[in-house]
């Protein structure tokens, strides 16, 4: 039964789409390995839908070209390349059962009845809604109604699947527990998954690799952890999670200097060796100690003006020199160590930071949403 179509290998190659006169996606280059979990991660108005779009071929890709198993598909009608789709709204038919939503993509393909069974009960059972057969979709949760969308893309073993925000509408624990369902039967089925959203903690989950997409662009492609540990400039470091940019002076690839101090980082990704630059290092890689000579490669000294307990870390707000910088502190003690007011330093090793470009930081969520055309 499980016929299996097509090839779950894709390319993207000088990828765009413009819309009247202005480019919304640019120069989209990527190659998609078989059974790969690929996210498209950016704020809105990113490209990330678009980009989608293009390779399901519900919008035409105006630039380059995109290929599946090396065959140019920009002839080759949607219905026809093969792909599972899971969208937010999942538009599941209110008039069918759960079982017949599922059968549809089936009936459309003209298998026959007894294998459309043996299909959709191979479905359900995967998604884990067996019981629910013969229910209406109107008497389903959120989260079991985006398992019948589930079910109903995987329901032909296509190699390939496409979802764009397919958890957009549900609570944050349904989410989460639905992102293990996925990457579950991903891993299973060892399908290609692409993947649209811009929650950062969700594609860092799921994904083999982000691309991460600004202005329509991609602003760097990456595993999860090259992308949140090494991120080429202030935008990806930012949208990716809390960041420390401190205005320095760079005087290598590898060093800067602030207030007198020498600061020693790992190299700059941009081959930045002098002049100004940020230096950019997360909250959970600093140190809060009393003193110095904690064995660090570099420590500030500081004063604590924010202490936040947040339960699992304590968030401290220290300003050094004029500048605020956060650290997250592991909550071992159960207590913060340190007061508002109380004189600190923080320590972090040259591996833990790195020099960027300066450039105005993205509004959390919201970069801007003027593209250059
Ligand atoms: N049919 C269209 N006509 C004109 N402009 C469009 C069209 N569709 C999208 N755009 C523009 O293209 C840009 C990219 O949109 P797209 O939907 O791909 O972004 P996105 O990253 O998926 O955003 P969101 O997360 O909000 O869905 C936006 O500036 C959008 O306004």
């Amino acid at each position: 039964m499980t016929e299996t179509s097509g090839s779950g290998h894709i390319t993207l190659e000088g990828v765009g789409k413009i819309y009247g006169d202005t480019r919304v996606v640019s120069d989209v280059n990527v190659t998609i390995e078989e059974g790969e979990f690929f996210s498209l991660l950016g704020p809105s108005g990113s490209g990330k839908t678009t980009t989608l779009m293009m390779i399901a071929g519900f919008a035409e890709t105006d630039l380059g070209r995109i290929t599946v198993g090396g065959r140019d598909i920009s002839s080759v009608p949607p219905k026809n390349r093969g792909f599972g789709m899971v969208f937010q709204n999942y538009a599941l038919f209110p008039h069918m059962s759960v079982a017949e939503n599922v059968a549809f993509p089936l009936k459309v393909r003209g298998v026959s009845a007894s294998e459309r069974r043996e299909r959709v009960a191979w479905a359900l059972e995967t998604v884990k809604l067996t019981d629910f057969a013969d229910r209406a979709p109107r008497r389903l949760s959120g989260g079991q109604q985006q398992r019948v969308a589930l079910a109903r893309a995987i329901v032909y073993q296509p190699k390939v699947i496409l979802m764009d925000e397919p958890l957009g509408a549900l609570d944050k624990n349904l989410r989460f527990h639905m992102q293990t369902e996925i990457k579950d039967i991903q891993r299973r089925l060892g399908m290609t998954v692409i993947y649209v959203t811009h929650d950062q903690e969700e594609a860092m989950n799921l994904s083999d690799r982000i691309a991460i997409m600004r202005d329509g662009r991609m602003a760097q492609l990456g595993s999860p952890s090259e992308v949140y540990q090494h991120p080429v400039s202030a935008f990806v470091g930012t949208f990716l999670g809390e960041a420390n940019l401190l205005p320095v002076t760079a005087t290598s690839a590898r060093s800067a200097s602030r207030g007198g101090l020498t600061l020693a980082c790992s190299e700059s990704p941009s081959g930045l060796e002098s002049g100004q630059a940020l230096l950019f290092v997360r909250p959970e890689k600093l140190r809060v100690a009393a003193m110095t000579g904690g064995g660090f490669d570099n420590e500030l000294a500081g004063t604590v003006h924010r202490v936040s307990y947040l339960g699992n870390i304590i968030r401290y707000g220290v300003t050094i020199d004029g500048e605020d910088l956060t650290a997250d502190v592991q909550n071992l003690s159960g207590e913060p160590a340190f007061a508002v007011g109380a004189s600190c330093v923080l320590g972090f090793n040259a591996a833990d930071c790195r020099l960027l470009p300066v450039e105005a930081p993205a509004r959390s969520g919201f970069a801007s949403e003027e593209n250059e055309a």
